[in-house]
């Protein structure tokens, strides 16, 4: 099958990285029904992949659940070297990685180009942490009674993950998992598997024995339908929309899983007077702007203190008029298409509603459709001021490149609308007030808060939300406690 790329160089780098199969137990499998992949810069196909079911995935778990043991009979020192080569391999194949990923998801290249070096440092940070799972010898309860604690891996892991970040967002189940003894299936979103598979391709490579690492996609429901009902799964760990992540949790407690969740958002980006203006217009354009404002901890509403409100409007939208929007394989890229036909509708429903309500529309406000846009998903980048607190973008996530600003007259009155939402992903504070500095984290109900930066994400922290935006936490130390369990053993001398 020939990757339809504009570079020969680079056709031929991601060519090898391309796979039609899905990954199970060490193998290569084809299917009769396939899945087309499409480029949403222009609708042409990037690749094919298996439409696959009930059938192929307990055949990935069962391949799962036979290589479990072996795998956590490993020493944390061995897991951690595969890990790490794991990664290398990724930055080795970087370029060819994010071509791959441009081409079927339709970020910037550069900004591919990040998400692989994003995704290897989660490979990398739980190579270490592989050799740093510890346990406890506890003061006992009697002199004759010893207590001691380990942690060993919770077992068979499942991961569903979503097509914003085609990558990062396996690696961040996948390092951990795999740190801490586990075995794992994925189901990628079928919008982006290829990415998903050039990383299975990788794995051979690193040394990750069959059965370690499983990937299979095709009929959405009907591998989630096995992934939450297995009981042979011990953990299932979710990164996508709130109602999905619902529905598929509620079906994990038939076998009492471990549940994580990484739902949506509805990040306030918070402005004050006293803020450094400048800094906050950069922070605003990285946080709302990134991905083409598809990703879970874009600022989704940009509250602007009244004395700053206009200044604020009129700066952020003379820069959006900037961007470069385009198809990230034609040419350097700010901007790339939304994802699919439906984003666009959600985007364009939006910007109407909020127009409608009394927003000015001051940069962007509709689909663009010149020259070599006309066959891909690309929306304007936009700003409305002035956006009533009850508009569509206030209470649900955009995932578009529309940036609301609602005007705000005091702290206390922001609080109330940033905490007005049942989402409790990401926040963003700008000030420099010292004490308000303090006092705005604690009182956003988020599980994170981006004080004078709008950029928060890293392996080296703990990713996660609270409320209905999810469970658990992915990144830093605190990422493995999720695929460990606690076991007592009570000694009588
Ligand atoms: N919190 C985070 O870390 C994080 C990260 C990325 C994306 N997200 C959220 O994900 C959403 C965008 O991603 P999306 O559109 O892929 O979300 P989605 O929920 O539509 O799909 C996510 C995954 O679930 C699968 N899926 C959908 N229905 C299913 C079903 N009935 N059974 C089994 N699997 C099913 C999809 O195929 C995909 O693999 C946004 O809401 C975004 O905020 C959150
Ligand atoms: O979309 C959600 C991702 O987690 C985005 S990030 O790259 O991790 O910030």
């Amino acid at each position: 099958m020939e990757l339809v790329l504009d570079r020969s160089d680079m056709r031929t780098a991601a060519q090898d990285l391309l796979r039609d199969a899905a990954y199970i137990d060490g193998a290569w499998v084809h299917g009769l029904r396939t899945i087309e992949v499409l480029n949403p810069a222009d609708g042409s196909l990037v690749g094919k992949v298996p439409l696959f079911g009930a059938e192929e995935t307990r055949l990935a778990v069962t391949a799962a659940h036979r290589a479990q043991g072996a795998w956590a009979g490993q020493t944390g020192k061995e897991r951690g070297a595969i890990l790490r080569r794991w990664a290398e391999l990724m930055l080795e194949h970087r370029e060819a990685l994010a071509w791959l990923m441009t081409a079927e998801q339709g970020k910037p290249l550069a900004e591919a180009s990040g998400e692989v070096a994003y995704a290897a440092s989660f490979l990398e940070w739980f190579a270490e942490e592989a050799r740093r799972v510890t346990g406890a010898l506890l003061s006992p309860h009697a002199s004759d009674r010893r207590l001691l604690v380990r942690k060993s891996p919770v077992g068979v892991v499942a991961a569903v993950t979503p097509w914003n970040f085609p990558l990062a967002m396996i690696t961040r189940k996948a390092g951990p998992a795999l740190a801490a003894g586990c075995t794992i299936v994925v189901k990628p979103s079928e919008l982006t598997p290829l990415s998903a598979l050039a990383l299975a391709r990788l794995s051979e490579e690193a040394g990750v024995p069959r059965g370690v690492f499983n990937v299979v996609m095709g009929d959405a429901p009907a591998i989630g339908d096995v992934l939450t009902g297995d009981k042979r799964v011990r953990k299932f760990t979710f990164t996508g929309s709130t109602a999905v992540g619902k529905l598929l949790a509620a079906r994990c407690a038939g076998t009492v899983k471990r549940v994580s969740l990484e739902l949506g958002g509805n990040a306030p980006f918070i402005v004050f007077d006293d803020a450094d203006i400048d800094a906050a217009i950069e922070g605003a354009l990285a946080s709302k702007f990134r991905n083409a404002g598809q990703t879970c901890v874009c600022a989704n509403r940009i509250l602007v203190q009244s004395g700053v409100h206009d200044d604020f409007a009129v700066r952020l939208a003379d820069r959006v008029r900037t961007f470069r929007v385009g198809p990230g394989l034609a040419g350097p890229t700010d901007q790339g298409p939304l994802i699919d036909s439906r984003a666009l509708a959600k985007a364009q429903a939006h910007v109407d509603d909020a127009v409608s309500r009394g927003g000015r529309l001051l940069a962007g406000g509709t689909r663009l459709i010149e020259g070599a846009l006309a066959d891909g998903n690309f929306f304007a980048p936009t700003v409305i001021a002035d956006v009533p607190r009850d508009a569509l973008l206030c209470r649900e996530e955009t995932f578009a490149p529309v940036a609301g600003l609602i005007r705000f007259e005091t702290e206390d009155e922001a609080i109330r609308i940033a905490n007005d939402t049942d989402a409790g992903l990401a926040a963003y504070v700008y000030t420099q007030d010292l004490a308000r500095s303090w006092r705005m984290p604690e009182a956003l109900a988020y599980g994170m808060v981006g004080l004078n930066t709008g950029l928060i994400s890293t392996e080296a922290a703990p990713f996660g939300g609270v409320k209905e935006s999810g469970l658990g936490r992915e990144g830093s130390s605190f990422g493995m406690d999720d695929y460990l369990d606690i076991k007592l053993t009570c000694l009588g001398l």
